[in-house]
């Protein structure tokens, strides 16, 4: 009997650090199966990345992928500051995600296009749930570090209470199975955080639920987890978990920006806000080799008016040219950004690309993963401000690394003008620490090319599992 051709569909959590790596991987298995692959995240996201369609829910076919969003109740967005409860937001997303995924897997078997595979990213538990009514195998792709995924696992299995009961303790160091020693400050904040009024709590309950349906799926068979990720780099954390099997497929990127690929498709196609039209790649092609200071804070931190004055008076003192992507709605209130005599303020970028020109020659970042992932491929060494989640971890693992440093901040959560302006001079200075950190990140970039590189350990991987998915049906 002739095999039906495999189907996946990719769904994930309207947000751009999640859109970013969910799309890349959903290409990347477009052209690893030569099947269908449907990407599908939520209306209000799918919106932004097809600004011109004539309905917003419209599915979209660009030749590689099939585009169908679903509704989560909120198809004009939701801010937690502005639009309410977390809480009521994450319970009606479930609810009305549940139904309108359900209603786009009944569709596509309709159209004889039945999904062999659903492939959700975390705060979607309940898409496990769509994918068992219909008895389709479900896979979590965890777009987090290896590390975090980890940590939470043994916060839900047993550290709980050691974590909470340290909380006060920054400096308290805990000994997880299978990662290194990480003091209180490095874990995510939703475990470390002793501020109970969190408007992002939430999210814990969220993730909990990831971790309880994997537990659950464990008693039938072992639990697959997709980690955006590569072996070499987190070698212990992915077998820390033994009852799970971690699968590493990245660092994905767009296109690859390889050797001999530093095409134009460095731009990741899922942008959810609009290109700043001013020519900042021009502007690099102006300035030396690893001169210039790119500093972005991902989608959704808001910085405050006293940081980026902070911020901007180190830019300014370190003389270094600089490239800073702050967008007006991600900026404190009555706060004005100008080009200045020697930096340039954007309010979107492509930033894939602007790593990989060759004058940039540090980032400052928040470190979410997947500006991690990027700064790491591209080789440019970082300076870590992480302000919530994963991304104290993520700065941690810079400096395991020894790619970054994580710059301090002072008692009122700030990051001082002037520790900024030393960070600069540790990183892009002539000092012994400077050197080998840009030696280092020479180094990984090697090494993340190697494991998405055809025949490369997380291209083998991600053969492997699309391979045993389709033996499985
Ligand atoms: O001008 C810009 C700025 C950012 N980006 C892209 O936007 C994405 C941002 O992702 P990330 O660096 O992970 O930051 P966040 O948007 O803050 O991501 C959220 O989601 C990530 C994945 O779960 C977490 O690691 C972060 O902590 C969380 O804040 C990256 O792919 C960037 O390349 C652009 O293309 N242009």
């Amino acid at each position: 009997m002739e095999q039906r051709q495999q189907h996946f569909l990719v769904v994930t959590y309207p947000a751009q650090g999640h859109v970013n790596p969910s799309l890349r991987l959903a290409k990347r298995l477009a052209q690893t199966t030569g099947g269908h692959v449907t990407f599908s995240t939520a209306i209000s996201a799918h919106r932004h990345m097809f600004p011109s369609l004539a309905k917003p829910d419209e599915e979209v076919e660009d030749g590689l992928l099939t585009y169908i969003p679903f509704s989560n109740g909120y198809d004009d967005g939701f801010k937690v500051d502005t639009d309410g409860d977390l809480d009521d937001f994450l319970s009606q997303f479930k609810l009305v995600g549940t139904r309108t995924l359900a209603g786009i897997v009944h569709d596509l078997a309709a159209r004889d296009r039945p999904v062999s595979c659903i492939i959700c990213t975390i705060l979607l538990s309940w898409a496990a749930g769509v994918a068992r009514d219909h008895g389709i195998p479900c896979a979590l792709y965890w777009i987090q570090p290896a590390t975090v995924f980890t940590t939470f696992y043994h916060y839900f299995h047993g550290y709980e209470e050691l974590i909470t009961s340290h909380g006060h303790d920054p400096l308290f160091t805990v000994d997880l199975p299978g990662l290194p020693p990480l003091q209180i400050r490095d874990l995510p904040s939703l475990i470390s955080s002793t501020n109970s009024d969190d408007p992002y709590r939430p999210f814990l309950v969220g993730l909990k639920e990831i971790f309880d349906t994997l537990d659950q799926e464990e008693k039938s068979s072992k639990p697959k987890v997709l980690i955006n990720s590569f072996d070499a780099l987190e070698p212990d954390a992915i077998k820390a978990v033994g009852n799970m099997d971690l699968i590493t497929i990245g660092p994905l990127l767009p296109s690859l920006p390889l050797d001999g690929m530093d095409s134009e498709d460095t731009a990741s196609g899922g942008d959810l806000f609009e290109g700043d039209k001013k020519g900042y790649m021009e502007w690099l092609d102006s300035k030396q080799d690893k001169s210039v200071v790119y500093v972005s804070f991902g989608s959704m931190s808001v910085i405050k008016k006293r940081q980026l004055e902070e911020i901007l008076w180190g830019l300014k003192e370190s003389g270094r040219p600089y490239l800073w992507v702050v967008r007006k709605d991600n900026r404190g209130e009555g706060v004005e950004l100008e080009d200045g005599e020697n930096g340039m303020v954007v309010e979107w970028c492509s930033q894939v690309k602007v790593l990989s020109h060759p004058s940039v020659g540090c980032f400052v970042t928040h470190c979410g993963w997947n500006s991690t992932l990027e700064s790491l491929i591209c080789g440019v060494p970082t300076i870590g401000v992480p302000q919530w989640v994963d991304q104290v971890t993520n700065a941690k693992l810079t400096e395991v690394w020894g790619t970054g440093v994580r710059s301090e901040v002072n008692g009122e959560g700030l990051l001082e003008g002037s520790e900024l302006k030393r960070c600069l001079e540790v990183v892009m200075g002539e000092g012994e620490r400077g050197v080998q950190i840009r030696r280092k990140a020479a180094t990984w970039k090697g090494k993340a090319r190697e494991a998405v590189r055809e025949g490369g350990s997380s291209d083998r991987n991600l053969k492997t599992f699309v391979d045993e998915i389709g033996n499985n049906r």
